[in-house]
Formats: structure tokens, C-alpha cells, sequence
């Protein structure tokens, strides 16, 4: 059984308890900038930083960072959103840490999990996301209509992330604005950035915001996927094990030059 088919399993052990309760956030409601626009008019590679404890493939990362502080040095460092996990079993991540972000900052967020119901929208939504993520791999072609239907009709953005040119026609097929590839392999948990061309490849349409998620180190790797066409890269690992988060961030923001090779 893949990595991909246990979460799922697990989550929809948790989606009863979801459907059980209300959810109870305090927030003062922000209107936040739109991600999509941000990327679309960018002239630097934007940076979706990623509040991540844990992940299948490396155990504890950064197990007890406060993010509340994480996502402010974030901020300060010029990122265009917060991307903040809230599976808990396997990311060790919660609601709590995208509602304790949602407040601390003014920049779009990101509630990042394994969507397959329309109560974690609600959740994300009520804990201040302003944006969620479906992962095609995760849907069924209804399910993801449906689920992005759902999103934007609550007045959020929605990255849809795909893995191959496959996902990306199914994505395509839905309309959606903003596209991530994924340059993890969930089988192998292998990272090839060059999954990041295959996908730009193979489709050319201004209009959609394109980024490259997973496997971004340094400015090198930055500057490689901006070439292959992303405006936007969503970063971790790197960014949680960084002693120096805002030089690390700041690094990351490579220009955008018109006409990039694709
Ligand atoms: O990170 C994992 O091990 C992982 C395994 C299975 C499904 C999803 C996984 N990661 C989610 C993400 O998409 C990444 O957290 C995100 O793209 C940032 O990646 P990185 O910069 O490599 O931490």
C-alpha cells in the first residue's frame, strides 16, 4: 500500500470526529491578498513557505518549533504565503498551528492536507485559511470538481497539485488557477526537480499560476525550476532546518526572466 493510500485510510477514520464537532476557531477575519495574482504578476520566484514538524519520508524535522514564530520570520523575509500541514499523524502538524499562523499574519495561507471532504474545507476555512490544496492523485475526477467547486464558492483559492502530465490534463479539465507539481514521488519518496519541466512542457497557458513543490534547497535549485517556467515554489524541509530562515528565503526569490527556456 502506498504512503498516499494510508493517509487517506487514516483520514477518513478522522472525518467522523470532523463531522461530530463545530469548529471553533478565534479569528478576526483578514481579507488577504490573492495568491493567484500575486504569482501571476510576480517579477521574483515566489516563495509558499511551509510550517512542517514531520514528514513520512524524514521522521521529525523540526518536531517543536513554535509556528507562530516560524511563520512570522517567514513573512518578514518577503515569502507570498504561509503553507501550514495539518494532518497530524503523519506531519504532526494541526488546525491549532494553522489557526495560531492564520492570526499572526497578513499574507495568503495555506492549509495543507489530504482533502477529500467538504468539513476539512470548512475547518481550513474557519481556522483562517485563505488557501486549501487538492491533490488530484488523492480524487476522483467527480471528487475534484466537486471539492473545487466547493473551495472557491467559499471564497478561497485552491492549489491543485499534480505528480506527471496525466494529472495535470485532470487539473486542466477543472479550470484551476493555480497548479503545483510535485517533484516527490510518493512511491519512492524519490525528489526530481526535472518532473518540474516535464509538466511545464506540456501545456502553455499564461493565465494558470505555475509552481514547483518539494525538494528546493538553495538558490540553485530556485533558479533551475524558475527556468523550466515556475513562478512559485512551495518549500519545507530546507526552510525548517535552516539556522538563518530569512537569508535562506531571501536567497530563494530569484528574478523571473521574461521568455524563461520550458
Ligand atoms: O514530505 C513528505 O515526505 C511527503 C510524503 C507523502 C506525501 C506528501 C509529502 N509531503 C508534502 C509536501 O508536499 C511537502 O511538504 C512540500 O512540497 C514541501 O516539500 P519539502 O520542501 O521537500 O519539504
Amino acid at each position: 500500500m502506498t504512503i498516499l493510500n494510508q493517509i487517506l485510510d487514516h483520514k477518513k477514520t478522522e472525518l467522523e470526529k470532523l463531522k461530530g464537532q463545530t469548529p471553533l476557531f478565534n479569528l478576526d477575519k483578514k481579507k488577504r491578498p490573492s495568491l493567484y495574482d500575486t504569482l501571476i504578476h510576480a517579477d521574483h520566484l515566489q516563495v509558499i513557505a511551509e510550517m512542517k514538524r514531520a514528514s513520512p519520508s524524514k521522521g521529525d524535522i523540526a518536531a517543536y518549533v513554535n509556528p507562530v514564530e516560524q511563520a512570522s520570520h517567514y513573512e518578514s523575509a518577503g515569502a507570498a504565503c504561509i503553507s501550514v500541514l495539518t494532518e497530524t499523524k503523519y506531519f504532526k502538524g494541526s488546525y491549532e498551528d494553522l489557526n495560531a499562523v492564520a492570526k499572526a499574519v497578513v499574507i495568503p495561507v495555506l492549509c495543507k492536507d489530504f482533502i477529500i471532504d467538504e468539513v476539512q474545507i470548512d475547518y481550513a476555512k474557519a481556522a483562517g485559511a485563505s488557501v486549501i490544496l487538492l491533490i488530484v492523485a488523492a480524487l476522483s475526477d467527480e471528487e475534484l470538481a466537486r471539492l473545487h467547486t466547493y473551495a472557491t464558492n467559499h471564497d478561497l483559492e485552491v492549489l491543485v497539485e499534480v505528480h506527471d502530465t496525466e494529472e495535470l490534463e485532470r487539473a486542466l479539465a477543472i479550470n484551476a488557477r493555480i497548479i503545483g507539481v510535485n517533484n516527490r514521488n510518493l512511491k519512492t519518496f524519490e525528489v526530481d526537480l526535472k518532473q518540474t519541466k516535464t509538466v511545464a512542457r506540456a501545456f502553455n497557458r499564461p493565465d494558470v499560476a505555475f509552481i514547483s513543490e518539494s525538494g528546493i534547497w538553495n538558490e540553485a535549485d530556485a533558479a533551475l525550476v524558475a527556468s523550466y517556467g515556475a513562478k512559485g515554489i512551495l518549500v519545507g524541509e530546507s526552510l525548517m532546518r535552516s539556522n538563518n530562515i530569512i537569508a535562506a528565503l531571501q536567497a530563494l526569490q530569484v528574478e523571473l526572466k521574461a521568455g524563461e527556456v520550458r
